[in-house]
């Protein structure tokens, strides 16, 4: 899908907009609901392709699971109630549901495959299927990729030692951890997202960090009973606007009920870091959910350059490209390194990333593990359209660099913010106030 882009508002960015709920929590609370025993209601789930895929799946693996909007019934089977699925688990474009899922369905007592579409089929498989052989896992990988065939076994309790710095990979290795008869050391090569964590402490799982931030302990054999939970707005998607209302000037936009978890709060840091204006408010009264909630409220600003190392990159990984826009409008020089991850994502995002801010003008250099990013020249107005790739991620960030140019442009492969935000257009027009046609 093809679409034009308007020009820059006039008057700003202004509104209200509740975003759309949590992209890793609404997977995380399929798959703990489904192992669960009893009724879990997951409230404000997020309805993106991605997340449809693991709901799909479960569903295939003969978990009820009844969906109304944003409303979700799981009624769980436990952890010994799944039952082999007739056919592969096509999960798609998602690699969270991906690496999830091979954790849990490592030691279930029947042989799963999994498949995805061409961008999920390139993305490395072996650092879930190597740590989870430690288990006594056995999944094989098509030369590192999909598909997979998990050979579903008894699993034994391991000590491991993550190499990649990945909340996926840490969350398979809870779920394997959980079929263990005895408990479970990970210690996390960084700290990253702990949603799975939180949640399955939700779910009266007993599960210990310890204060490095980098260990933890799963202890398997509690019940796991189905909850109640509502899941906050993602903050990796109140990351376009606050990225928008910071670049396009005369700008005010809230956001409420957004995610405020500590390990995803990196693009709010560095946004405020680099000179953005954004105040929160978190939420005091009690919500069924193990998360921190708040309100953000976000005016434009003028930017400094910002330089990134390894120690910032965990938190902030899905909004890097962000970041890199912000930088294309800071006055002077960004540097992002620690970043290869970047790579294994829906494309190549340090690739995509110098094709498109290159089509402004922008003086961006690759590096192996990041970028660098010289925000000093005023854009150029655009010859080619912009193209997502088909990545969501770079389709929204690209629809947002729209917003600060002084004519229409057009957006190639749109539909890819389907993939976690597919309410994104409805959004980009309530805090225009312009329209935006559709070719
Ligand atoms: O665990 C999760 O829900 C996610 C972890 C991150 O991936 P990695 O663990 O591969 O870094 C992130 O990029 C992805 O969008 C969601
Ligand atoms: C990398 C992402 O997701 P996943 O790994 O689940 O495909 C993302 O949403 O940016």
């Amino acid at each position: 899908m093809k679409i034009m882009l308007n020009q820059r508002p006039q008057g700003g960015l202004h509104g209200t907009l509740q975003v759309p709920g949590d992209k890793s929590l609404s997977h995380r609370g399929l798959i703990l609901g489904a192992i669960s025993t009893g009724t879990t209601t997951l409230r404000r789930f997020l309805p993106a392709a991605d997340c449809l895929a693991t709901l799909t799946a479960l569903q295939a693996l003969g978990v009820p699971i009844k969906r109304q909007g944003t409303t979700v019934t799981v009624t769980g089977v436990g952890l010994r109630g799944l039952r082999p699925a007739s056919a592969a688990l096509d999960l798609k474009n998602a690699g969270t549901a991906t690496r999830l899922l091979t954790g849990l369905l490592a030691g279930q007592a029947f042989d799963s495959r999994l498949i995805g579409d061409a961008s999920l089929s390139r993305r490395p498989m072996a650092r879930v299927q190597a740590p989870l052989a430690k288990f006594g896992a056995r999944v094989q990988t098509t030369s590192g990729h999909l598909p997979l065939t998990i050979h579903g076994r008894q699993l034994h309790a391991a000590q491991v030692r993550m190499t990649v710095a990945s909340a996926q990979v840490k969350s398979a290795l809870i779920l394997a951890a959980l079929q263990a008869p005895t408990a479970s050391t990970i210690v996390e090569k960084q700290p990253t997202r702990d949603h799975t964590e939180r949640l399955l402490r939700q779910f009266g799982g007993r599960i210990t960090t310890a204060p490095d931030q980098r260990t933890i302990v799963v202890d398997p054999g509690a019940q796991l009973h189905g909850c109640d939970v509502t899941i906050p707005g993602d903050p990796s998607s109140a990351a376009f606007w606050l990225a928008a209302a910071t670049i396009v000037p005369k700008s005010r936009l809230r956001l409420t009920n957004v995610g405020l978890n500590p390990t995803r709060l990196g693009f709010l840091r560095i946004l405020k870091r680099m000179g953005g204006r954004v105040t929160v408010t978190p939420h005091t009264s009690a919500t069924t959910t193990a998360e921190p909630v708040g309100d953000l409220l976000v005016s434009s600003a003028e930017l400094t350059p910002v330089q990134l190392t390894a120690a910032d990159i965990p938190a902030v990984i899905d909004e890097l490209p962000l970041v890199a826009l912000l930088a294309a409008t800071a006055n002077g020089v960004s540097t992002i390194r620690g970043a290869a991850e970047l790579r294994f994502k829906e494309t190549d995002r340090i690739a995509t990333i110098v094709t498109e801010l290159r089509k402004l003008g922008v003086a961006v250099t690759p590096l192996a593990d990041g970028l660098i990013i010289d925000g000093r020249q005023t854009w150029q107005r655009p010859t080619t359209a912009f193209d997502s790739h088909g990545d969501h991620r770079i389709g929204m960030m690209m629809a947002v660099a729209a917003l600060r140019l002084p004519a229409p442009v057009a957006l190639v492969g749109a539909q890819a913010w389907e993939i976690s935000y597919p309410a994104f257009l409805t959004d980009l027009q309530t805090v225009c106030r312009e329209r935006v046609n559709a070719w």
